[in-house]
């Protein structure tokens, strides 16, 4: 009996599991959970057989006095944890790694036929098929290794054992594979290897466990390391990161497309999972590819608080509100950018009359509306439109949000914010509806044992958040609006800074308007305390990401409170590295 397996593990297995863990805790979800388990469950249920088999067959072994005893199969309990410990690291790096990454986006139709493939679709093909061949010849050469049963016999096992899963993953899951970037495929297999290769080589030279001769080359990468140890790293590696984006690959199809998969559950079965995995991608919806595409490029291009907070969401919520930031950015530019008010106005019926259309029938695939929005809406706003996920979310926030823009359409005749009353009505219907959307989706994607009573009242303080942000949004933007002739401060308060609705447009600068700026960051600031406690009765698995995409933008509001700010093209802006520590304190909290 002996510790030296053990402490292998206390020195260099469990501290790496200990950090990625305490790193990723604030964003460790049930699904990510549920992901490592599967995992750790399959690796530790196809390794136990073939390990045994070596170990019963000398090719490599544990003298007696590194190991504590117990074991399992012949196999010391050492190496069985080794299994677990090893997927759970590789694992849990590789979540870090892609969580940035919108996973959607790496998904493709590929059609056979009558429409012609693009030039890098056909490349595809071949690449799959390259990859298929590679891996059958690798199991055929590895077989005659083992039938020679010389010193090829420990890497022909390596091969016929890792190879046929390896075939298996990448023919259902080779467009992630080959698609996603190198830091979500790559580096998650080159980092843990190279660190394995060296615990190996020190555990080795210590005679942890013993490779025996007559069945290996005798090759070494390194004084230390055996080639057949490098290759059985490397290939579990590459295991375990090729079964993590085969699992992403199949969600991102669940969640992508509800049209074949209408009821996603947020922790869906393995046989739901193989399902999605085995869909043609020729079944692909093409059309929601294109306004997921379209999303992220308007998110990133509009909103740096909403992009960051958006890669702290994870599934289809993380989608739904891409889409749903699409649809209000479209409406709201669509709105603001009208040449006269009689086009904005123009613009807003058509925006009513496709939600008459959007919610008046059950039957989600009315071929009406799309022919409507092709033939009155521009062609790069039709995805926003056609891709909203209506079915979860209630008409009457839309109707207010569009409301909200009326009010807007009002400056060009009388000033519509008259009071503090009319301020929180405008801000209500632009973003208390806003933060009701997403508090809506949030509860239709994942349960809460709220009662109705309560998911109501969690609603209600989203309102109230949403006010809250739009009370920093105009706080912002007093000198921008100026330009474009409006003024969202109250008429009865700038009388009472002595000021009026036209010295503003003309000089929206100076102490009195700071004053003035001051008191509605209060009332924003006020609102958000009042509001924030709510946040923490949400699903858990939205808590950490809403309290980034509020605490990102209050984050404007805390930097219009500090004299001497940064300003771009007229607005405070939060420097990249500040908003990166607002989100990393957030999680934390
Ligand atoms: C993470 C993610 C992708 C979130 C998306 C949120 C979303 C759907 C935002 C829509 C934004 C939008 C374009 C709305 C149109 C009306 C409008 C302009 C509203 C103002 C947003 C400002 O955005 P921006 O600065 O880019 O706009 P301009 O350049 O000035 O045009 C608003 C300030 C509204 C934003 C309000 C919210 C996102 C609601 C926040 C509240 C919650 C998420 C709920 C909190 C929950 C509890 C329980 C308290």
């Amino acid at each position: 009996m002996g510790f030296d397996y053990a402490l292998v593990h206390v020195k260099y297995t469990i501290p790496p599991a200990i950090l990625l863990t305490l790193f990723y805790r604030p964003l460790f979800t049930r699904l990510d959970v549920y992901k490592v388990a599967f995992l750790v469950t399959i690796a530790v249920l196809s390794t136990i057989p073939w390990d045994s088999y070596l170990i019963q067959t000398g090719i490599w072994s544990y003298p007696s006095h590194v190991i504590v005893g117990p074991k399992l199969f012949d196999i010391p309990l050492e190496e069985v944890f080794f299994f677990v410990i090893q997927t759970y690291n590789s694992s849990l790096l590789y979540i870090i790694l892609s969580r940035p990454t919108f996973q959607p986006l790496y998904l493709r139709v590929e059609r056979q036929s009558s429409q012609p493939l693009g030039p890098c679709n056909q490349q595809w093909r071949w690449y799959k098929r390259l990859g298929q061949l590679v891996l059958a010849v690798t199991i055929g050469w590895g077989w005659h290794q083992v039938v020679d049963n010389g010193v090829g016999t420990y890497t022909g096992l390596i091969l016929i054992w890792a190879a046929p899963f390896l075939l298996l993953l990448w023919s259902l899951a080779y467009q992630f594979i080959l698609g996603l970037p190198l830091s979500n495929t790559v580096l998650p297999i080159a980092l843990p290897t190279i660190y394995l290769w060296i615990v190996d080589t020190l555990a080795l030279k210590r005679g942890t466990w013993v490779i025996n001769s007559g069945t290996k080359y005798g090759l070494h990468l390194w004084d230390g390391l055996e080639i057949e140890e490098a290759l059985f790293f490397l290939l579990t590696n590459t295991l375990i990161v090729f079964g993590q984006l085969a699992f992403d690959n199949a969600l991102a199809i669940l969640y992508t497309f509800p049209k074949l998969f209408p009821s996603a559950a947020v922790l869906p079965s393995p046989i739901v999972l193989i399902k999605a995995l085995f869909t043609p991608t020729s079944a692909y919806d093409e059309a929601r590819l294109i306004g997921l595409q379209e999303a992220v490029v308007r998110l990133k291009r509009k909103s740096r608080s909403f992009y960051l907070a958006s890669s702290t969401f994870q599934g289809q919520l993380r989608s739904d509100l891409m889409l749903l930031y699409s649809f209000c950015r479209v409406a709201d530019d669509l709105v603001d950018n009208a040449s006269s008010a009689e086009d904005a106005k123009m613009w807003i019926a058509k925006l009513h009359r496709f939600l008459d259309m959007a919610y008046s029938n059950e039957d989600e695939s009315d071929s009406s509306i799309e022919p409507y929005v092709v033939d009155n809406f521009p062609r790069d706003t039709r995805s926003a439109l056609l891709q909203l996920p209506c079915s979860r979310l209630s008409r009457q926030p839309l109707q207010d949000l569009l409301r909200g823009f009326d009010m807007d359409l009002a400056f060009n005749s009388a000033p519509p914010i008259q009071t503090e009353a009319d301020l929180q009505v405008y801000a209500q219907r632009v973003a208390g509806t806003v933060a009701q959307m997403c508090n809506e989706l949030i509860f239709h994607i994942y349960s809460t044992s709220l009662s109705l009573k309560d998911q109501r009242r969690i609603i209600q303080s989203g309102n109230r958040m949403g006010i809250a942000l739009q009370y920093v949004n105009i706080a912002r933007d007093i000198s921008v609006d100026a330009k474009i002739g409006r003024v969202y401060l109250p008429i009865t308060w700038l009388k009472g800074a002595g000021k009026t609705y036209d010295s503003i447009l003309q000089s929206p600068e100076g102490a009195g308007v700071e004053e003035l700026r001051s008191k509605l960051l209060d009332k924003a600031f006020a609102l958000y305390e009042e509001a924030r406690g709510a946040i923490e009765e949400l699903p858990a698995e939205a808590r950490g990401p809403i309290r980034v995409a509020v605490e990102s933008y209050m984050e404007i509001g805390r930097v219009l409170r500090q004299k001497g700010y940064a300003v771009k093209a007229g607005r405070a802006t939060v420097p990249r590295w500040r908003r990166l520590g607002v989100a990393w304190k957030t999680l934390n909290r």
